[in-house]
């Protein structure tokens, strides 16, 4: 599968309303399959047939649910309905008459909800059409599928939800109401999420993966994969995702990416330069040295003041030592055009990464900025002027609050978009370019955080945690999940990150193929190691990374 494209909600509606008005399938066709899709992942999952509660809500997402119910009726199942009584679209409305002829639909309320004895629960109450919080009966409803009722706790039947937990933004992985991170206990998990055609943004970030359980992207015939612009290029504003080790890895026009070629020579795998620290700053920039020359770039050089050179004399001894003091000494070594990638940061101090930002972002190389350099140009908004494209942010939520304070206090933000922003989520087809642009929505999210810190440094940025996102200043964007490597979250590891990225630079890979190529390899060589990992074993993973990529 490799890299796999994701969806704004906005950009869903915008496919599916580009296929219906092509002609090419009708609405009702697609909540066919879509619900058969849900069915089937149920089928597949507890192959013996129980009974079955299904949650249906007031829209298409509901109209899903009542296809779920007629399937798994047909398939002989024991279905409970219970649904909203707003007037449904005509598809879902449709749906519902169907199913009406084979069952009851009871009141959708927590009281009906409080005895039920199912097997299993289908919660298709909201979807992409999420965009306010639940109003009191459904947060009780929620709350009874997050195992609490006012009575007393209750052990709720697993549960599976269509397209995602109803009160999950799936544009930002955020819960919609509460405190933005904080949104209260009791929240449902799913065994199961069937979503349709493509992940959603929040299926990935934050909440997302926790509270959605198994990622089943079902085929439901969409034939349009990606936006097309009037040439036929594809909308400079892609986000994809990782799902599974990217191909690309191991193969690009025939050739291995990260292969070496036979015959090739050191230089031809670039030189990268990690500046390191005064005496006492511990081991982040070693962390770094050693993580660039293990993902291979031909020669690596740390370069600490020469003061600190004793303390970093120590191992690997493939690694190459020059001292620099200061920005003039920075300037000289960057006159050899054969050093291709800098890192600043790890284990730098803020004043020495302030004094050498400028004679490296002078010399226009590409350059991972991280930790202390981060910092640095927190504090020097002319520094910041400097940067350019080939230059890689890469900071943990601290930092980038402290680069982008508004844009961290918008994420902190929990209310979620106006009525008047909400009536703008139905596109029309010959304006969707820009109303995919102006919908972001309903909750603003790391990707969106992202891109604009992208945009207004004109750097590539990556904004880590467990669900980092990546975005390029054209808009461009990859979201790597992590969520199953906790290990990950270890003094270090950022280092680590770092280096990484600067040797992919130094072996030529453009600066965003590097930053996402580099946080797959960082979270793969996490996962190969497992529990017990510290940073140290990061670099050492990744050979065995590249021998299972079959390099
Ligand atoms: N877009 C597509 O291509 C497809 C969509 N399908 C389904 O359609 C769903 C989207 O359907 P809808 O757009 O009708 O939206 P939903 O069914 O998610 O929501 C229904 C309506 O509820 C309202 N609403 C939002 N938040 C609310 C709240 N907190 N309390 C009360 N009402 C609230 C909104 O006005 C929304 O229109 C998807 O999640 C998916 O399940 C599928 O049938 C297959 C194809
Ligand atoms: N819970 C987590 N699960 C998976 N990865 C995580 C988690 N928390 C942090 N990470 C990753 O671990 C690394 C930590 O980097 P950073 O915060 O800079 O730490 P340090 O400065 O100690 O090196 C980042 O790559 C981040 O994406
Ligand atoms: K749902």
């Amino acid at each position: 599968m490799g890299w796999t494209e994701v969806l704004t909600t906005a950009e869903m509606r915008a496919l599916e309303t580009a296929a219906m008005a092509s002609g090419a399938v009708m609405g009702l066709e697609l909540m066919e399959r879509a619900g058969t899709a849900v069915a089937g992942a149920i089928r597949l999952r507890w192959p013996k047939a129980g009974r079955v509660t299904v949650l249906c809500g007031p829209g298409n997402n509901g109209g899903d649910g009542y296809v779920v119910a007629r399937q798994l009726a047909q398939a002989g199942w024991r279905v409970r309905v219970l649904g909203m009584d707003n007037t449904p679209g005509p598809d879902a409305a449709a749906m519902k008459r169907r199913w009406a002829e084979m069952g009851g639909i009871e009141p959708l309320t927590a009281a009906a909800l409080g005895s039920d004895l199912s097997d299993l629960v289908v919660d298709a109450i909201f979807g992409t059409g999420m965009t306010r919080p639940l109003d009191r009966e459904m947060a009780l409803v929620s709350r009874w599928m997050g195992g609490w009722t006012p009575a007393r706790a209750v052990t709720p039947p697993p549960i599976v939800a269509v397209d995602a937990v109803s009160g999950l933004c799936l544009d930002s992985g955020a819960w919609l109401g509460g405190e933005r991170g904080d949104p209260g206990g009791n929240l449902p998990r799913a065994a199961l999420t069937v979503t349709f055609h493509a992940p959603k943004v929040g299926h990935l970030l934050e909440l997302g993966p926790v509270l959605g359980g198994e990622l089943v992207v079902a085929d439901i015939g969409l034939k349009t994969t990606s936006f097309r612009d009037a040439e036929g290029q594809i909308w400079s504003e892609r986000t994809l995702a990782v799902m599974d080790p990217p191909r690309h890895l191991q193969q690009d026009r025939g050739q291995p990416l990260l292969g070496k070629r036979a015959g090739s020579h050191k230089f031809d795998h670039g030189h990268a330069l990690i500046v390191a620290g005064t005496a006492g700053q511990g081991g982040a920039a070693r962390l770094s040295a050693r993580a660039a020359l293990r993902v291979g770039a031909g020669l690596v050089t740390l370069a600490p003041p020469a003061d600190a050179m004793a303390e970093h004399s120590g191992p690997p001894d493939a690694l190459m030592r020059r001292a620099v003091d200061d920005a003039a000494a920075l300037s000289r070594l960057l006159g050899d055009d054969r050093l291709r990638a800098v890192c600043l940061g790890p284990g730098c101090g803020t004043e020495r990464a302030a004094a050498l930002l400028e004679p490296l972002l002078a010399s226009r190389r590409p350059a991972v900025l991280d930790a202390d350099a981060l910092t640095a140009l927190a504090g020097h908004p002319a520094i910041f002027e400097g940067l350019h494209g080939g230059c890689v942010l890469t900071p943990h939520m601290g930092e980038f609050r402290r680069l982008f304070p508004d844009l961290a206090a918008r994420l902190d933000t929990p209310r979620p978009r106006s009525p008047a922003q909400e009536s703008a989520q139905t596109v029309a087809l010959q304006t969707w370019r820009q109303a995919l642009a102006d919908m972001r929505g309903p909750l603003y999210s790391r990707l969106d955080a992202a891109r604009e810190a992208a945009a207004r440094s004109g750097a590539v940025v990556l904004l880590k945690g467990p669900d980092t996102v990546i975005a390029a200043p054209d808009g461009q964007a990859r979201i790597h999940s992590a969520f199953d490597v906790p290990w990950l979250a270890t003094a270090g590891a950022g280092d680590v990150l770092a280096g990484i990225i600067a040797g992919l630079l130094a072996r030529g890979l453009p600066p965003l193929e590097a930053v996402a190529t580099g946080a797959f390899l960082h979270a793969a060589a996490a996962r190969r190691f497992g529990p017990g990992l510290i940073a140290d074993d990061l670099p050492e993973q990744l050979p065995g990374v590249f021998r299972d990529l079959g390099l």
